[in-house]
């Protein structure tokens, strides 16, 4: 049963739930990890609906910036004060959950304090450290940021430029930014809210340059909001989206912080000015690996947002005949609109799902690192990084797509699809470029081809075995396992390709940077192969492991979607694998599951159970009730609160005037 269904819905959405197969309170509990969790998140909603403070004072497009920041801030310190009655203070997720709900995904002051501040000092920070900051930021006594890119360096931390000198007389670090381009450039909240920073710079003791490290930085005075003397701090000017965020930029001229304000739980700088190694080179790149592998269940949550408004508008939306002359058809029965839209939401379902997985693999990698095993950094950094780069790719596509789905309407704010793509495409960009990253992939796949070729396969991780297998042909009777294996032979031929090239290359006399470079484009196509199939055989496995029947046959019908959509959309990889009659039936088995999955599509998405409040959507609203509160949302815009606007009276009439004889 599909529980969206409610009195005065548009009937063209109602008759859509109705046709649903499936429960959407049950589908809710296996996306998002249990009965509970989903749950919670529906209390959240309804807790936070009731509270007349806590809602939108006007439509977010009809904000300006400062509007946005103030409206972000004006509802954190409420939900501040009321979070204790309203969530689970421990649990991370429902602090998202409910800021989202509450503020939307444009961004506010406290966006960055709790994923990019706050973890940092607690698997960074020595007890003590936590015990003098960790309480003081959970409470929000003080806000903080993350400032590590610079005007002239994002993805190359090796060349930051900012300095953290160890003076040995006073105990003191001195904080320089020598250069224009060594100004900590983006950081979320740093602009005007932050007055706390965890910044990173290069450490330097007894002119030794040690690298980029972690220090706790206090940015502005915590009575007058003031920046301290040595402190240049300021907003970087208005983005493409996320404009609720105050991104800045900050400059630091001898501003000296005590020793004790370098995280140092596993590097350490002693007061004698001796250096203590970490256990891992790159363990203070961990709260980078924190946020990437959070980053598949976000966007996969933003291509839900998307969807959800393009398949409910996409259900009353009626354009066109097919058979029946007597009545148009909902844009939704046309295959190409189904084509547009159905591979999205089974993309949505499985980035979701490897999202939660990656989530728990880094709380596992953890606690092993807590515990001195830091074994398992370089496989989730390789994961994690090709995640990201694919995952924040294909949404955005996936949003794109969504937002032509709705037409003309589609187009104007009121959708909010604009919003919600300028928002998720920031994620290709932020917590590592997305080409970068997957060359950070890549180099591990090369490496783990160079095992194979020296004769030790059998050391291979489970991720990367198929790397060694030689699969050449493949059963025409095509189940998702076979889907798997023809993903994992577009894959594995990628990878030896330009493993092969760029050996080759080195072969050829080449130094390794050029031939890296030289070979990276087919290096980067290796790892979205990879990255895709890892993303499908989770999918595969997350479905396999669902116990209620009605919820297991809608997902493998969605399923088949994924499959043959995927293995379509990488033909040219499987060419020698694949004759064109095994293409022709995998095609056609794409337009069998599109038309399978077709009755449940608004269940589909109603089963994100995203409401009204967090979509901020007029065509995606949850009763269908579009065309008159489109009208309502036109009226409102702030453009209609005069019939005659300035720019008449001052410029076009008098034109006008002038142009009469
Ligand atoms: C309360 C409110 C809560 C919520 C808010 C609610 C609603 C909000 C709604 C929506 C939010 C929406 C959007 C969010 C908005 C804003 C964005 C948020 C965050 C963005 C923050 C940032 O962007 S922070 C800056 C991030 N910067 C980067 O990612 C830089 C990328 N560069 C790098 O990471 C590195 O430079 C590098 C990895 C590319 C290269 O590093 P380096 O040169 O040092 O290394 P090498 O390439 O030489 O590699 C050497 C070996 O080291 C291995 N390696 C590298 N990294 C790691 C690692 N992390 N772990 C393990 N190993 C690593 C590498 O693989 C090499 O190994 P080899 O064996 O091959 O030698
Ligand atoms: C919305 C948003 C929020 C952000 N929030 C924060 C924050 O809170 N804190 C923070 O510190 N930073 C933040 N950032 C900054 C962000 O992390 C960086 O912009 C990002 O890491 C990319 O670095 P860059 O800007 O230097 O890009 P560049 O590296 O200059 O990228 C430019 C081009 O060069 C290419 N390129 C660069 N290096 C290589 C290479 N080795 N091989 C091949 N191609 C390469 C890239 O692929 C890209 O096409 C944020 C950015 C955005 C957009």
């Amino acid at each position: 049963m599909n529980q969206s269904i409610k009195p005065g819905d548009n009937p063209d959405l109602t008759e859509e739930r109705l046709s649903g197969t499936f429960d959407t309170n049950s589908m809710a509990a296996v996306i998002y990890g249990s009965d509970k969790l989903a749950q919670r998140r529906r209390e959240i909603s309804e807790a936070v609906s009731r509270i007349p403070e806590l809602q939108d004072s006007k439509p977010c497009p009809f904000m300006t910036r400062e509007e946005k920041i103030l409206e972000g801030s004006r509802k954190s310190a409420i939900l501040n004060r009321l979070l204790p009655g309203l969530i689970d203070l421990d649990s991370f997720e429902e602090t998202v959950f409910i800021h989202q709900e509450v503020i939307g995904i444009e961004g506010h002051p406290l966006a960055l304090h709790e994923s990019l501040f706050i973890p940092p000092i607690a698997t960074q920070g020595t007890d003590e450290q936590q015990k003098k900051w960790l309480g003081r930021a959970q409470r929000r006594e003080i806000i903080g940021c993350y400032a590590q890119t610079e005007l002239g360096h994002g993805s190359n931390l090796r060349a930051l430029e900012t300095t953290a000198t160890f003076d040995i007389s006073s105990q003191e670090f001195i904080l320089n930014s020598p250069t224009i381009t060594s100004l900590k450039w983006w950081p979320g909240a740093l602009g005007k809210s932050a007055n706390w920073s965890i910044v990173i710079a290069n450490l330097i003791v007894h002119d030794k340059n040690h690298g980029p490290h972690p220090f706790m930085v206090q940015l502005r005075d915590e009575k007058s909001h003031e920046p301290l003397p040595g402190i240049t701090v300021g907003d970087i000017g208005p983005k493409m989206a996320f404009n609720g965020a105050d991104n800045g930029f900050l400059g630091f001229e001898n501003y000296r912080i005590p020793r004790e304000n370098m995280l140092m739980r596993h590097s350490k700088v002693t007061p004698d000015g001796g250096y203590i190694r970490p256990p891992h080179a790159k363990i203070g790149y961990s709260g980078m690996v924190r946020v990437r592998s959070r980053m598949a269940a976000e966007q996969g949550l933003f291509l839900a947002h998307a969807l959800t408004i393009a398949v409910r508008y996409s259900a009353i939306r009626r354009q066109g005949y097919l058979e029946d002359r007597s009545r148009e058809v909902k844009v939704l029965d046309y295959q190409t609109q189904q084509h547009r839209l159905f591979p999205s939401i089974a993309r949505a379902y499985a980035f979701i799902f490897c999202g939660f997985e990656t989530i728990r693999l880094y709380d596992q990698l953890l606690i092993d690192v807590q515990n001195g095993n830091t074994s398992g950094m370089a496989d989730l950094h390789a994961l994690t990084s090709g995640l990201k780069s694919v995952v924040t790719h294909q949404t955005g596509e996936g949003i794109e797509q969504a937002r032509m789905a709705c037409g003309g309407h589609g187009y104007s704010m009121a959708s909010y699809i604009s919003e919600i793509y300028g928002v998720a495409i920031g994620g290709c960009t932020y917590e590592g470029e997305n080409m970068v990253m997957l060359l950070q992939l890549a180099r591990y796949l090369v490496k783990s081809i160079e095992m194979i070729q020296n004769g030790k396969s059998k050391n291979l991780g489970p991720m990367v075995a198929y790397l060694a297998a030689n699969e050449s042909e493949i059963d025409l009777n095509l189940g998702p396992n076979e889907y798997l294996k023809v993903f994992q032979y577009a894959a594995r031929s990628q990878a030896w390709r330009a493993t092969e090239k760029f050996q080759k290359l080195r072969n050829s006399g080449m130094s390794k940077e050029q031939a890296w470079n030289q070979a990276s484009v087919e290096l980067t196509r290796a790892s979205r192969l990879h990255t895709r199939l890892y993303i499908m055989s989770t999918f595969i496995n997350h479905v396999g492991s669902v116990v209620d029947q009605k919820i297991k046959k809608v997902l493998i019908d969605l399923l088949n979607v994924h499959i043959t959509y995927e293995v379509m959309d990488i033909g040219i990889y499987v060419q020698g694998l694949l004759s064109s009659d095994q293409m022709d039936l995998i095609r056609n088995q794409l337009y069998v599951s599109l038309e399978t999955i077709r009755p449940n599509a608004v269940s589909l998405v109603d089963s994100f159970q995203i409401s009204d409040m967090q979509l901020r959507s007029v065509l995606g609203r949850r009763d269908g009730n579009v065309y008159e509160n489109l009208f309502k949302w036109a009226k409102s815009c702030p453009l209609n609160d005069k019939d005659v606007l300035e720019s008449v009276t001052k410029y076009l009439k008098p034109m006008m005037d002038k142009s009469k004889l």
